[in-house]
Order: structure tokens, then sequence, then C-alpha cells
């Protein structure tokens, strides 16, 4: 079989091809147009994001994960992501604990005895400077409204995050309200948007609208945003159980602002592309 070989996995339902950088060069450096046209869902492979495992630059790090959205788009953070490539790294060195390397910092991750992984996604930063947004305002109440949606908390992990907190978060259309406060202007480097609703004691149900993807399943980083701002709103306790369309993530804000998100990992296929997706004729 020719073709370069990829892992199709996901997170609760949010969905990965995963490249091994390390083993094909010709998926390095991949350009945006190229990383869009192998996630397309009808004449690529399709998936939500596409992740490139290559050699750690770090002396500390076992690998380096490179993350681009559906949209071709690189980017910062992937929490689901995160858990798959620490599998995938875990299976390799015969070890529980490795740790992954991003754009923004080493991130540890644990294997757990039933399957799941542990993984520290390092500091949040609450700093309107460091979500970002647009404008000097307190990021526990981002004054923004739209449809039934308002008084946002912003919390950066990595990417940016805008959480919107509301008594039913099945109610709320997040297909027609995610793309326009995806691009607002308040996030000039667009935003992750959640939808919450408390449903019991330290029990958040969230959906999300992914920067540069839409409607997605799970979203890890997004599940620790929404973590976060239930603790800054006083709504929950630090740990608490994220319900996504896909799943539970358990979340847990530290006292030294790390924060711990748990879940697990799946495998679908393997496969070969094509080199015609990645321009060669
Ligand atoms: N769409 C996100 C990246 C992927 C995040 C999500 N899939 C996760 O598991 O954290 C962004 O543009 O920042």
């Amino acid at each position: 079989m020719n073709g370069i070989p990829f892992v199709k996995m996901h997170g609760l339902g949010n969905d990965f091809v995963v490249f091994d950088g390390r083993r094909d060069p010709a998926v390095l450096d991949l350009d945006n147009a190229t990383a869009a046209r192998i996630a397309d869902r009808k004449t690529g492979v399709g998936c939500d994001q596409l992740i490139v495992i290559e050699p750690a630059r770090d002396g500390l790090a076992d690998a380096f994960m490179r993350i681009r959205n559906n949209d071709g788009g690189e980017v910062e953070a992937c929490g689901n992501a995160t858990r798959c490539v620490a599998k995938v790294v875990m299976g390799e060195l015969g070890r529980k604990e490795v740790i992954i390397e991003t754009v923004v910092g080493l991130l540890d991750a644990n294997g757990l005895a039933d399957g799941r992984v542990t993984v520290d996604m390092g500091q949040v930063k609450l700093d309107w400077r460091d979500i970002p947004l647009g404008q000097a305002v307190d990021t526990n109440h981002i004054p923004l409204s739209l449809g039934g949606l308002s008084d946002a908390v912003g919390v950066n992990v990595g990417n940016p995050h805008a959480v919107f907190f509301v008594d039913d978060a099945e109610l709320i259309d997040i297909e027609k309200l995610g793309p326009v406060l995806e691009h607002h202007e308040m996030f000039p480097e667009r935003a992750n948007i959640e939808v919450c609703s408390i449903i019991g004691e330290n029990r958040i149900r969230m959906r999300v609208w992914e920067r540069g993807v839409g409607v997605t399943r799970a979203c890890g980083t997004g599940a620790c945003a929404v973590g976060v701002a239930a603790v800054r709103r006083g709504l929950t306790g630090r740990k608490t159980e994220i319900v996504l369309d896909g799943g539970v993530l358990g979340i847990e804000w530290l006292l030294d602002d790390h924060v711990l998100m748990t879940g697990p990992v799946a495998t679908s296929f393997s496969g070969f592309l094509d080199g015609s997706l990645l321009g060669q004729h």
C-alpha cells in the first residue's frame, strides 16, 4: 500500500487525523490549504483537527504536537488530541507518563488504569490581554450579548474561549450564534464559544462552537475553560464533570492555576493518504 500512513482517532467524538512527521517528513510544514484538503469530510479523510506528531524540540518532551483546525489554520492547543497523542507516545515508550510539547508549552500526560488519560493543560490565563480581547474589560463579565447569550467569561487555555452560562444549554441555537461570536471584534484572534448550564452539584452541561471548525461533539480546552469559568462565577467547586454531546470530561482547576483534564481516547481506523491530497501528482 503506498501513500502516507495516518491513524484516525477521537476524544468523545472530537475527531482527528494523526500523522507521524517523525517518520514521514512529507507531512511536516503543511500549508493551510493542504491541511484543509485533508480535513475535508467529503473529498479528504475528514476530521475536526489535523494532528502531526513531530520530534520534540525541548529535551524534556517526548514528542511535539502540531495542531490544525478543519479550516487548515494552526492553533495553540487541543485537549482531546493531546490525550490521543499522549496515548500513542505512551505505547511507543512503554511508559504511563509522557510529556507532549506544543507551541505554548509542555503538557504532562498520565495514563490511568481504566484507559483514560489525565493531561495537565497548563496554567490558564485570565487577563484580557491574554485571552486575548480587543479591549480592557473584566474577563469574568465580558460585555457581549447575542440571542439568548450575554455576560461571557473569558479564559485562555493556550487558546481563546468565551463561556456563556444559560438556564438550559440545549435550547440555545449555537449553530446560528456560534459563528457570529467566533468572529466578533471582541476576539482579535477569534474564539471558541461554550454555552453551559449547571445540571447538578459540580456537574455542567456544555455545548461548543469551535473556532475554525464549528459545532464539535467535545472540546477538551473548552471543558477546561468551562470548569474555570464556573469557579470564577461561584457556581461549582474546583473539581467538576463536564457533560458534552460526546460524553463526560473530568476537570480540576488547581490552586496554582494549572487545569487537569481527564477523559478517554479511541482509535477508529488506520489508512494511507493518497499523494494527490498533498499536492503530489
Ligand atoms: N478549535 C480550537 C482547537 C481545538 C480545541 C478542541 N478540539 C480541544 O479538544 O481542545 C481552537 O481553534 O482553539
